[in-house]
């Protein structure tokens, strides 16, 4: 995992921004297109609110969640509705471009699961996995000594027991998102940097998942100084 530091939040965010941007561009001319897995989280929303006046080839994009919290389709927590908010309801990416995992009307989390790892079979390889990272080293929505972290089988899972609120969540397992391409964490906040240490010592997934995170052929840690401060 590669480390870059930019001086604050404001810097990280434009600077992520700016990558993201060109490599959607290389992508849609190398290949005609490319699929992304967002992230929700602050860092993850402040970072989609700056793509919306970017240059880019939306028609060519797909874009999916790394997690989503299992609530209404209308609540604010999210991570989906958040991200139309900030960006995907301002610029012109087709509907059917924009795949995200179930809401909490009327299924169950199980069947909501399956149904997004069902969703996800017609995607094949993710070019780029964006995640934020907790103070507790979680990353999509597992968590330090929970089971989900071990999870195989299935790109995604059902998570009943989420420390941090709301409790039920849709999350890819470490084997999805270790299938991706590329794996960028964005983390930001001096309240992360022992959780960004952790994760760059070599601990274990049950201790610091964030730390066993590696896409296929690049996994960049986006980090501001705050969060770096431990390193
Ligand atoms: O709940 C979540 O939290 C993490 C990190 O969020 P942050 O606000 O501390 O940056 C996020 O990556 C995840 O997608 C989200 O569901």
């Amino acid at each position: 995992m590669r480390a870059i530091v930019e001086g604050d939040r404001v810097a990280l965010v434009a600077a992520t921004a700016e990558r993201l941007t060109s490599l959607i561009a290389e992508l849609i001319a190398e290949r005609g297109g490319a699929v992304i897995a967002l992230t929700g989280g602050s860092v993850g929303i402040e970072l989609l609110s700056a793509l919306a006046d970017r240059d880019i080839d939306w028609e060519h994009v797909v874009v999916t969640w790394s997690d989503e919290r299992f609530v209404e389709a209308d609540s604010s927590d999210r991570n989906a509705r958040q991200a139309r908010e900030a960006l995907l309801d301002r610029v012109p990416i087709p509907a059917g471009s924009v795949l995200e995992l179930p809401a909490a009307d009327g299924a169950s989390l199980d069947a909501a699961a399956a149904a997004a790892t069902e969703l996800l079979a017609g995607v094949g390889v993710i070019d780029l996995t964006l995640l934020g990272m907790g103070p507790d080293a979680h990353v999509a929505s597992l968590f330090p000594g929970l089971p989900g972290v071990r999870d195989t089988g299935s790109r995604v899972i059902a998570v009943r027991d989420s420390p941090k609120p709301p409790p039920e969540r849709l999350s890819f397992t470490l084997e999805a998102i270790n299938a991706s391409d590329r794996v960028w964490l964005i983390v930001a906040g001096a309240d992360k940097a022992d959780a960004v240490a952790l994760a760059a010592s070599g601990a274990s997934a049950d201790e610091a998942p964030a730390g066993a995170v590696h896409g296929r052929l690049e996994t960049l840690m986006l980090l501001d100084e705050d969060a770096a401060a431990r390193l």
